[in-house]
Parts: C-alpha cells; sequence; structure tokens
C-alpha cells in the first residue's frame, strides 16, 4: 500500500519576507502530525533553507536546472537546492514548463543528488511519457483547471484514472498525484479513490483565510 502524499507549492503567492512561507510550513507540519499524513511544502528558491531549517517538514524546489557545479550564471543548482534543506523536486510544472530532454536531464540530475522527483504532467499522453522517464512521481494537473478552485478529480476523473492507468501499465514503480482546483477533503477523497496517491495543490491553501483549518479540511476525509 503507497502512503498518501500532498504537497503544497507555494508558487509565487507569498510577498515579503520568507516569514509567510514559514507560517503555511507550519500549519503543514501541525497537520501531518495531527493527521499523519505525509505534506511536503514547495517554496520558492530563496525560501527553502528559512523553510527547511525552522520547520521540520519535507521541502521541496518548484523546480531545478539540469547543470553541474561549474560555469553557469543565473540556474537553480542541484546541490545549492539539496544543501539548502531540500528533499525533492518539482519538474516540468505547468507554469515552468521543459522539453522532454529537459525533464529526462532534471530527472537524472535531482537523482543523483538524493532528491525525489515529481513530473508535472497535463494529460494522459504526457503521464505515460513522464512514466517511461523514471521519476518518484507523476503529478497530473490540467491546466485549465489550475486556480480555478473546479477539482479536477471531480471536473476530469478520467485524466487521472487514465493516468494511473498508462503509468501503471509503463513504470509501475512510479505513483501518481493529481492536482488542479483541490482544496477541499472531498477533493482529496475523490483523488485517492481514482488511484493517485495524494495531490499537489496550491491557492485553496495558500490564499485561504486560514491555511491551517483549510488544511484540516483537506485531510478530514481520508
Ligand atoms: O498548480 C498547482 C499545484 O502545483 C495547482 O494549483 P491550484 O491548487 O491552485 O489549482
Amino acid at each position: 500500500m503507497s502512503s498518501t502524499l500532498i504537497v503544497l507549492n507555494l508558487k509565487t503567492y507569498l510577498e515579503g519576507t520568507g516569514e509567510g512561507a514559514v507560517k503555511v510550513a507550519q500549519a503543514c507540519k501541525e497537520v501531518a502530525d495531527n493527521s499523519g499524513i505525509e505534506i511536503g511544502v514547495a517554496p520558492q528558491f530563496c525560501d527553502i533553507y528559512r523553510v527547511a531549517s525552522q520547520v521540520d517538514l519535507p521541502v521541496y524546489s518548484q523546480s531545478l536546472d539540469p547543470v553541474g557545479a561549474g560555469s553557469f550564471t543565473g540556474h537553480a543548482f542541484v546541490q545549492s537546492i539539496k544543501d539548502a534543506g531540500a528533499v525533492g523536486t518539482l519538474i516540468n510544472h505547468s507554469e515552468c514548463r521543459l522539453t522532454l530532454a529537459n525533464i529526462d536531464a532534471s530527472i537524472t540530475t535531482a537523482r543523483d543528488a538524493g532528491l525525489k522527483t515529481v513530473v508535472c504532467t497535463n494529460n494522459v499522453a504526457t503521464s505515460a511519457a513522464a512514466a517511461a522517464l523514471g521519476p518518484d512521481y507523476v503529478a497530473v494537473e490540467p491546466p485549465e483547471l489550475i486556480g480555478s478552485g473546479i477539482p479536477v478529480s471531480k471536473a476530469d476523473p478520467g485524466v487521472v484514472t487514465g493516468s494511473v492507468d498508462a503509468v501503471k501499465r509503463i513504470n509501475p514503480a512510479v505513483q501518481v498525484l493529481c492536482g488542479a482546483g483541490i482544496s477541499k477533503g472531498e477533493d482529496l477523497a475523490a483523488a485517492l479513490e481514482l488511484g493517485s496517491v495524494g495531490v499537489l495543490l496550491a491557492s485553496g491553501i495558500v490564499k485561504a483565510a486560514d491555511p491551517k483549518a483549510a488544511l484540516d479540511d483537506l485531510v478530514s476525509k481520508v
């Protein structure tokens, strides 16, 4: 049995000093401890160290660049991301798309550094392609539902079940998350019913008036 995973992507929603990211991460940690469900958080690159050093929960990078040490300017270097305290990374988020070759190189770069890999996809075909590259997770997120408040697990269940089936066929070691519009306990419960092992989500929690209460609701039906 796979254990449930929730990854909260903070995107660039939280302005300011990074204290906002720490506060949301603390709420995640509290809810994870109370529920027994693993919750990770993906802050801005510059906040990875601050969050990871102040809150004991899994921190993910929102992306990385497949470059090694050397003559590379303006890149997100995997070793810095790891040393800052991240345990994993998103790759190919819909808001940070990569070529297939760069997805492959990013997975290899992250894996070689010991980071978990979550490759985002937009439909069943790209989920299948991503699974062939062997990440730890494929997270299917139809772009039209991102930030919509309309949960993928209800609006487009076929993209979740289709991705689960395709990924299982191609590489059974890869686990599937789903995301876009997820915010409530019933959305997470539906996502698990459809065969995914968890969710990748953002606005429903980060933009909530009370993120801790929103997280409590999210895990309430599991
Ligand atoms: O893009 C997402 C998570 O990476 C999903 O965003 P929303 O939860 O805001 O729809």
